[in-house]
């Protein structure tokens, strides 16, 4: 891995890909088909881009009671076990409704509805992803959507993978479709004769599916284009190299877009940590794709000290944070912007990845600096509520009335003073 000393003006390589201009038009033309055509222009696609010919997209009972038979009961459990802890941080984040009554007796308060339906996109073209779609339906379960439709590429036998199924039956989808990409996406927003469309899609996928995202959203909802995994791990003297390697490795394994990039204050470990990657990297099944990563994408900063490496951090502002150091906690209060905090050794990212509960869909490509990980807000609404009393208004109306002339609004003026009008 690269050893860079040199911190003024650093950055996270990444790769920001908006798709060439052929691929925007081919979504585009995708988007209009399904429009158009509805299932037939999904059955048409699939076979085009799967290569494989489905009858219809609905996904069977049938199929779903295979997929549990077929799995390891211990691999269900712990497949549940994960939902349990998603579920159970998530419902820490739901807000509820609220209301004030002022001694003049306005009511004044925020109405939280969720939205009615949700699609959740999930992965399959390269890899399977039953973590994402625990991550991505629970959440709105747990805001209460009633509706969530469920899409993702079938395989080459025409199936969703076991995993898969078993994930959303499991965090409680009731419709699932398997049909992918950029239809997929188009048949969320705009329906067909058998999906109903949704008012917001989430999850990700590959740039025929972000573009797709980009170019419904306005007539929907989406949650955020998420771009390839990036870690940072910030660590100072005495800390694991090999278990530092271990978990950039972790992230570099999923895309050879994926960044893995170190800070640390040590010159011996930034040494070790590099040796480890490429003596772990020829170990790895993803081998190539973890080596593409960490060359094109990876990197080891050496900073002259903390207060250094954590103004770092937050340049990069990452989708996951580890912090290795003497304190975490203390090192932690510095750090402004990254997506997940992941703090002391035993907090390796895969844990959230998949199993402590907090969500593992977060900004990436320094989006970090505005937005947040997907959260239950992602799938709730809020509508204001005013409830002015009479007392109130005769104190305030002329006020209402000044404010409204001074923009030359006459009516809006009016529609207050009438009240106060005598009546014959
Ligand atoms: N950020 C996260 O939490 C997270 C989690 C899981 C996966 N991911 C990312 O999601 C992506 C998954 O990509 P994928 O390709 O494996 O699966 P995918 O399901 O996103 O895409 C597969 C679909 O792409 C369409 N497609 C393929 N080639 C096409 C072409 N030439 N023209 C039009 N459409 C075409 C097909 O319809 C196919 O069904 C990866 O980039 C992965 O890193 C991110
Ligand atoms: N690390 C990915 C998000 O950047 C999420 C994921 C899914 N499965 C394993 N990891
Ligand atoms: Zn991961």
């Amino acid at each position: 891995m690269k050893i860079i000393r040199e911190v003024e003006g650093a950055s996270i390589k990444r790769s920001v890909d908006s798709g060439t201009e052929e691929q925007r038009k081919a979504v585009q033309d995708i988007i209009s088909s399904v429009r158009e055509k509805g299932n037939a222009a999904l059955i048409d696609f699939t076979e085009k881009f799967d290569g494989v010919l489905i009858e219809e997209t609905r996904v069977p009972e049938e199929e779903i009671a295979d997929a549990f038979a077929e799995m390891d009961t211990e691999m269900i459990k712990v497949i549940q076990e994960a939902a349990d802890n998603i579920r159970a941080f998530h419902e820490k984040q739901k807000q509820s409704s609220w209301f004030t009554t002022q001694p003049d007796g306005t009511m004044l308060g925020q109405k939280l509805t969720p939205l009615d339906s949700v699609g959740v996109y999930v992965p399959g073209g390269t890899a399977a992803y039953p973590s994402s779609v625990l991550m991505n339906v629970i959440p709105a379960k747990v805001a209460g959507v009633e509706r969530i439709t469920m899409v993702s590429p079938p395989g080459k036998d025409g199936k969703l993978s076991a995993g898969v199924l078993v994930a959303a039956k499991i965090a409680g989808v009731e419709e699932i479709h398997k049909v992918g990409g950029a239809q997929a996406v188009a048949a969320l927003a705009y329906g067909t004769e058998t999906i109903s469309s949704v008012d917001k899609i989430t999850g990700p996928g590959n740039i025929f599916v972000a573009l797709a995202k980009r170019e419904v959203f306005g007539d929907v909802d989406i949650d955020m284009i998420a771009g390839p995994s990036e870690i940072v791990v910030l660590a100072d003297k005495g800390q694991h190299a090999d278990e530092i390697a271990a978990d950039l490795l972790s992230q570099a394994e999923h895309d050879a877009l994926a960044s893995a990039v170190l800070v640390t204050t040590c010159e011996d470990l930034a040494e070790h940590v590099s040796q480890e990657v490429e003596r772990q990297l020829s170990t790895l099944p993803r081998e190539d794709i973890a080596r593409r990563s960490i060359s094109d994408f990876g990197a080891i900063y050496v900073v002259d000290d903390l207060e250094q490496g954590v103004e770092l951090v937050n340049q990069l502002a990452p989708e996951h944070l580890e912090i290795l150091t003497a304190d975490p906690f203390e090192t932690m209060a510095g750090i402004r912007h990254a997506g997940a905090i992941f703090l002391g050794r035993f907090s390796s990212e895969p844990v959230g990845d998949y199993f402590a509960g907090p969500n593992h869909v977060l900004p990436t490509n320094g989006t970090a600096r505005f937005s947040s990980p997907l959260n239950v807000d992602e799938f709730m609404k809020k509508s204001s509520i005013i409830s002015y009393s009479e007392k109130a208004l005769k104190e305030n109306g002329d006020k209402i009335a000044k404010l409204a002339r001074l923009e030359g609004l006459e009516a809006h003026a009016r529609a207050v003073e009438i009240r106060f009008k005598k009546r014959d």
